[in-house]
């Protein structure tokens, strides 16, 4: 591509557009400029805009869309107007949304040679580039698998080679990780970051894990509603948090910690954290033997829901056995798996990517049978039934939405379900179901035209209009902001909805399971309450898991908090306490000097 001079990757000046079929504008003035070798993190309210923006890039808006288009984006000193997709596509890696609109070869090996294929490199340098795109994200074992076969977070990483194999001078990530693993994401970041430090290519990702992705970035820009809002260095990003609180955007904990503390600092590790409450003396106040409840006792005022007893009835719904189960004879995923879920329990499923907890969901819906072993389901063997014996009453909500979504708008989505199953009160039953997913107001919208969060928050809202008795869903808090993945688990919290969902968010586990199970390799390694888990690193290691940074700064204190919310408690009652012993001794002092 051409070089610009200045240094200036991307710049984007007053850029609007409105989707064809749509007559309010998406992008309303949009005006961004990023230098070269930046690591520029962009986020904001589902819908605002982020993916539309991340599409006008290389072109894909205006060039394929059509649509209404004005305004100017430099790539490179290129206006992407007057270029073509061709041309842009070398100098702008996209890695898409969903992975599988972006993954279009049968094998792994064919996908990440696509690129530096049409680059015109010779034979043995495309070979050299798959292998090393492959470790770079962890894969390498899988080059010659065929890409229909890989679970959600490896096709995620299989994008993300794609695009390292071609090593482009920007890489646009539209939410490159949210399906992956908190360790996988922690390594591949950190490949992607050492690219963009040593080889100086800019990078702009999209995210709403910003409380996960911050550390590694050079600035935080915000939209919201077609509009940037907001654009400061990492570093001063969270110093006020009223920006983020108003649009129900997620904040790193350290960061949160602190700010509730009345710390006025904005620390992005868990070490820097440390470092501004050792300086506070709280660790010497953490010192001072008190009494403090046990927070599995203190079930009332927990954010999370471990302590709550849900679970204690024992009323089992599902129950497996022995269960060995597999896409291919030869090759079993799942390896014995016993398993009892009992009514209004919620079950967050997490674990490493493909250690099969799409798979293990799969054969409770009774879309997947086992090959060994038993699974019941209200008591009746699944390998008896077809899924459609258990529709109305088991609800399954896929990892991608898209799978779900074939009518002509939301609301039919919604009432598909009950139409099917000849339920009376349709039109209430839709009603409410869009409305407890946020989206009633899209109701009219052709789900195909809607974000990834309004899709997937469409998706579950056909589900909940049939009312089933559980409620299957594979990993719904992707791509989703904070007020909406609040919105969603506190309806199934109050609802005391019998909920499995797998989840790599170890923070929404804490806060919204009563029971976690831990999976590696196609066996359950733990299953227990969020907060005995969370406190076994070994086995949250194998299974690619972290503890939430509140819970390893509390273990750093010395003390058992599972939330910013427990630990701001407990450090602030602490202080008091301490206070209050320091004035009980001044007067013990008063008393005895007045005595002499
Ligand atoms: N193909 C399309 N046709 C019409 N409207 C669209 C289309 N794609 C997106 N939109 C609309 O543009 C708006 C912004 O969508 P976009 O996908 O850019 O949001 P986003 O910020 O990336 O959201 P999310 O965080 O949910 O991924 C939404 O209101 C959506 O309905
Ligand atoms: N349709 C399929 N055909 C063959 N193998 C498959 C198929 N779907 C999944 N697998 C394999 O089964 C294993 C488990 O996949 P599964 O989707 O259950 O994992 P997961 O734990 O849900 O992963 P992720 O966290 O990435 O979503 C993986 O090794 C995957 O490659």
């Amino acid at each position: 591509m051409k070089q610009n001079k200045d240094g200036t990757m991307i710049e984007i000046k007053d850029l609007w557009y409105t989707y064809p079929g749509r007559t309010d504008p998406t992008l309303k003035g949009v005006n961004l400029k990023i230098e070269e070798g930046e690591f520029v993190l962009l986020t904001g309210p589902t819908g605002c805009g982020k993916s539309t923006l991340l599409k006008t890039l290389n072109g894909i808006i205006p060039h394929e869309s059509g649509g209404i288009f004005s305004g100017s984006i430099r790539i490179n000193g290129i206006e992407t107007r007057d270029s073509n997709q061709m041309e842009l596509s070398r100098g702008v890696g996209l890695v898409f949304q969903n992975p599988d609109d972006q993954i279009f070869s049968t094998t792994v090996e064919d996908e990440i040679a696509f690129g530096p294929e049409n680059l015109c490199m010779k034979r043995e340098d495309i070979d050299k580039k798959v292998e090393e795109a492959l470790q770079m994200v962890g894969m390498s074992g899988h080059r010659l698998d065929s890409t229909n076969s890989l679970s959600g977070g490896q096709k995620q990483r299989i994008c993300i080679a794609s695009m390292l194999a071609m090593m482009p001078e920007i890489l646009a990530m539209d939410e490159p990780v949210s399906q992956m693993d908190p360790m996988g994401t922690r390594d591949v970041l950190n490949t992607v970051r050492e690219l963009n430090r040593k080889l100086k290519i800019t990078i702009l990702l999209v995210e709403h894990r910003l409380h996960e992705l911050a550390p590694f970035a050079d600035r935080v820009v915000i939209m919201d509603d077609g509009k940037i809002i907001f654009d400061q260095p990492a570093s001063k990003a969270f110093d006020n948090l009223e920006i983020f609180h108003r649009l129900g955007l997620r904040v790193p904990e350290p960061v949160e910690l602190c700010h509730r503390l009345g710390i006025r600092a904005s620390p992005l590790s868990i070490r820097e954290a440390l470092a501004l409450l050792n300086r506070k003396n709280f660790k010497e106040k953490m010192k001072t033997p008190q009494f403090f409840p046990n927070p599995e006792e203190d079930t009332g005022k927990q954010t999370g829901s471990s302590g709550n007893n849900d679970s204690v009835n024992n009323n089992s719904i599902i129950s497996i056995r022995d269960m060995w189960s597999g896409y291919e004879k030869n090759r079993m995923v799942l390896k014995g798996i016993n398993l009892e879920i009992r009514k209004s329990e919620r079950v967050a499923v997490m674990g490493t990517n493909g250690s099969g907890k799409s798979t293990l969901l799969l054969n409770l819906a009774a879309m997947l049978k086992p090959y060994k072993g038993s699974v019941k389901v209200f008591g009746e063997d699944t390998r008896s039934r077809n899924p459609y014996s258990f529709a109305g009453r088991v609800g399954f909500v896929f990892q991608n939405p898209d799978l779900m979504l074939f009518c002509d708008s939301a609301e039919e989505e919604a009432r598909f379900g009950p139409v099917q199953l000849k339920y009376k009160n349709i039109e209430e039953r839709a009603r409410t179901s869009l409305e407890a997913m946020s989206i009633l107001n899209l109701k009219q919208d052709l789900p195909q035209s809607l974000s990834r969060g309004q899709r997937l928050r469409t998706a579950v809202a056909s589900v909940l209009s049939i009312n089933p008795e559980i409620i299957l869903l594979d990993e719904p808090t992707t791509g989703q902001d904070r007020v909406n993945i609040e919105q969603m688990m506190d309806y199934f919290k109050n609802k005391r909805s019998t909920l499995v969902f797998c989840t790599h968010d170890i923070e929404i586990a804490m806060l919204y399971a009563t029971r976690i199970l831990v999976m590696n390799e196609g066996q359950i390694i733990a299953d227990g309450k969020g907060r005995e888990v969370i406190k076994d690193i070994e086995t949250l290691r194998k299974a690619s898991l972290t503890q939430p940074p509140v819970v390893e700064i509390a273990n750093s204190l010395g003390v058992d908090a599972f939330s910013v919310t427990e630990l701001v408690e407990m450090l602030t009652r602490r202080s008091s306490e301490v206070m209050k012993c320091e004035v009980i001794k001044c007067e013990v002092i008063k008393c005895e000097v007045i005595k002499c």
